[in-house]
């Protein structure tokens, strides 16, 4: 099962990419839709916004008045925070339900409009947000549903800024043109993204391009943290901490475009009792059997207790779960350190690697990254060197 995030300020245009993405096979849980029914005749959920909100939030029929709340929370953060701790806990275990029940090999779409301001995003394997600038977004809104400016304008206002939902996204998708535009990038999503990344989390396997390597891209540390958050969820307290490392993890280092994450775990048994765990959160263990053609490519440094990589396609990582303070745990961190606080050093590994045509990158690094590690541990050692509070950047 493949559970994705679908997430967008309000008129985005979720609802257009979801019922796209389940005429394409998906099978959409809508939390909209789940505030609807958490709050229908006789339901707790409707009892407690009544005790919350008085009898004037209800119609003369008995059913919520939805134009009444609306006006009671949207403008006023105090009565939203109340309601949204009423309901968001129904909301959540309706969704549960609706998960428990699904087929083991869907793919999940949750439609939650409020995905990033309750810090989800590590719940799903993937987060998709839809975006259209916000005058554009109010002038469907106005135009399309007739809602007014003021109603429009005060939902944006209680909702999370583009920045933060930028920070949460895995695939951003561009709304802002004509309707026509949105398909084929969804049908691309689809096709290319979301049924082998199901695929692969239900048959624990995976599948990459050959590497090559790339420019440093500015959006790796950002995609990490994404990642690092999952792991950590997963992991719970078996994780002490997570880690971009590598080179993905050094500002201006040109890579290859696979991003190492570092789980450092308390004892060889914990490391084992992990493997399932990380292999439903989308991480199964790389090459785990003789006639797998990718166990030709073990972890290249050799210094892993563990391997695994990541099951999305479109986002290859490795995970390496290494034992607090084993010799490869401490290196890892320090190789990083060391290059992030000599610009110098970066240009000259930089020099090495471009000039060289072995592939794959441990082949190519494997020379420079020998010498350079007792480099590393000398500034350590002089430096006094202690690892840095725990996270992904
Ligand atoms: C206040 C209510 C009764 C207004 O109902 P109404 O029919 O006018 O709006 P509807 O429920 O269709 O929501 C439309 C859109 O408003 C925005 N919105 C709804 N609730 C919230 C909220 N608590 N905070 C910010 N935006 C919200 C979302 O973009 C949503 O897609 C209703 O929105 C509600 O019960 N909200 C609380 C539950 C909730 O958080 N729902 C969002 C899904 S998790
Ligand atoms: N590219 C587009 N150009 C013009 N109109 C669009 C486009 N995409 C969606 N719309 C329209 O804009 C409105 C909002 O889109 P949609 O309902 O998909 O957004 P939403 O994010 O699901 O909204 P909500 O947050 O209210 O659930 C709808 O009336 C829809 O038909």
């Amino acid at each position: 099962m493949l559970r994705v995030g679908l997430t967008g300020g309000i008129g985005a245009g979720k609802s257009t990419v979801s019922s796209t993405l389940s005429e394409l096979g998906a099978l959409v849980v809508d939390a909209d839709r789940i505030a609807r029914e958490v709050v229908q005749p006789g339901t707790p959920g409707l009892a407690a916004v009544v005790e919350a909100f008085g009898e004037g939030v209800l119609s003369p029929d008995g059913t919520l008045d939805r134009p009444a709340l609306g006006s009671r929370v949207f403008g006023d953060d105090e009565a939203r925070r109340v309601l949204n701790g009423v309901l968001h806990p129904l909301i959540g275990a309706r969704t549960a339900e609706l998960v428990a029940a699904a087929p083991a090999d869907a793919v999940l779409l949750h439609d939650v409009p409020l995905l990033v301001e309750n810090r989800m995003g590590a719940v799903f394997h993937l987060v998709v947000v839809v975006h259209t600038p916000e005058d554009e977004r109010v002038d469907r809104l106005v135009s399309q549903r007739g809602m007014t400016e003021a109603d429009a304008r005060a939902r944006i206002a209680a909702q999370a800024s583009d920045d933060d939902r930028r920070a949460a996204a895995d695939v951003w998708l561009d709304n802002s043109g004509a309707p026509d535009a949105l398909r084929p990038l969804v049908e691309q999503l689809w096709q290319a993204r979301l049924v082998p990344y199901e695929r692969h989390v239900r048959e624990r396997t995976w599948d990459r391009p050959r590497p090559v390597l790339v420019p440093a891209d500015p959006t790796w540390p950002a995609q990490a943290r994404r990642l690092a958050s999952r792991l950590r969820l997963v992991l719970g307290e078996a994780a002490l901490r997570v880690d971009h490392v590598g080179p993905t993890a050094v500002a201006g280092l040109d890579a290859e475009d696979v991003l190492d994450l570092q789980v450092t775990v308390r004892s060889p048994a914990a490391v084992d009792g992990l493997a399932d765990a990380l292999a439903d959160g989308g991480f199964p263990r790389h090459g785990g059997t003789h006639d797998d053609p990718k166990a030709e490519h073990p972890d290249p440094a050799g210094r892993a207790e563990r391997l695994h990589v990541h099951a999305d396609p479109g986002r290859p990582a490795n995970v390496h779960l290494r034992l607090d303070g084993s010799p490869g745990q401490r290196l890892a961190l320090v190789l990083r350190d060391w290059l992030r606080d000599q610009p110098e050093v970066v240009a000259e590994r930089t020099a090495a690697v471009r000039d060289t045509e072995v592939l794959p990158r441990a082949a190519a690094e494997q020379p420079w990254f020998d010498a350079a590690s007792p480099r590393a541990l000398a500034w350590a050692e002089l430096t006094g060197w202690e690892p840095g509070p725990p996270g992904a950047s």
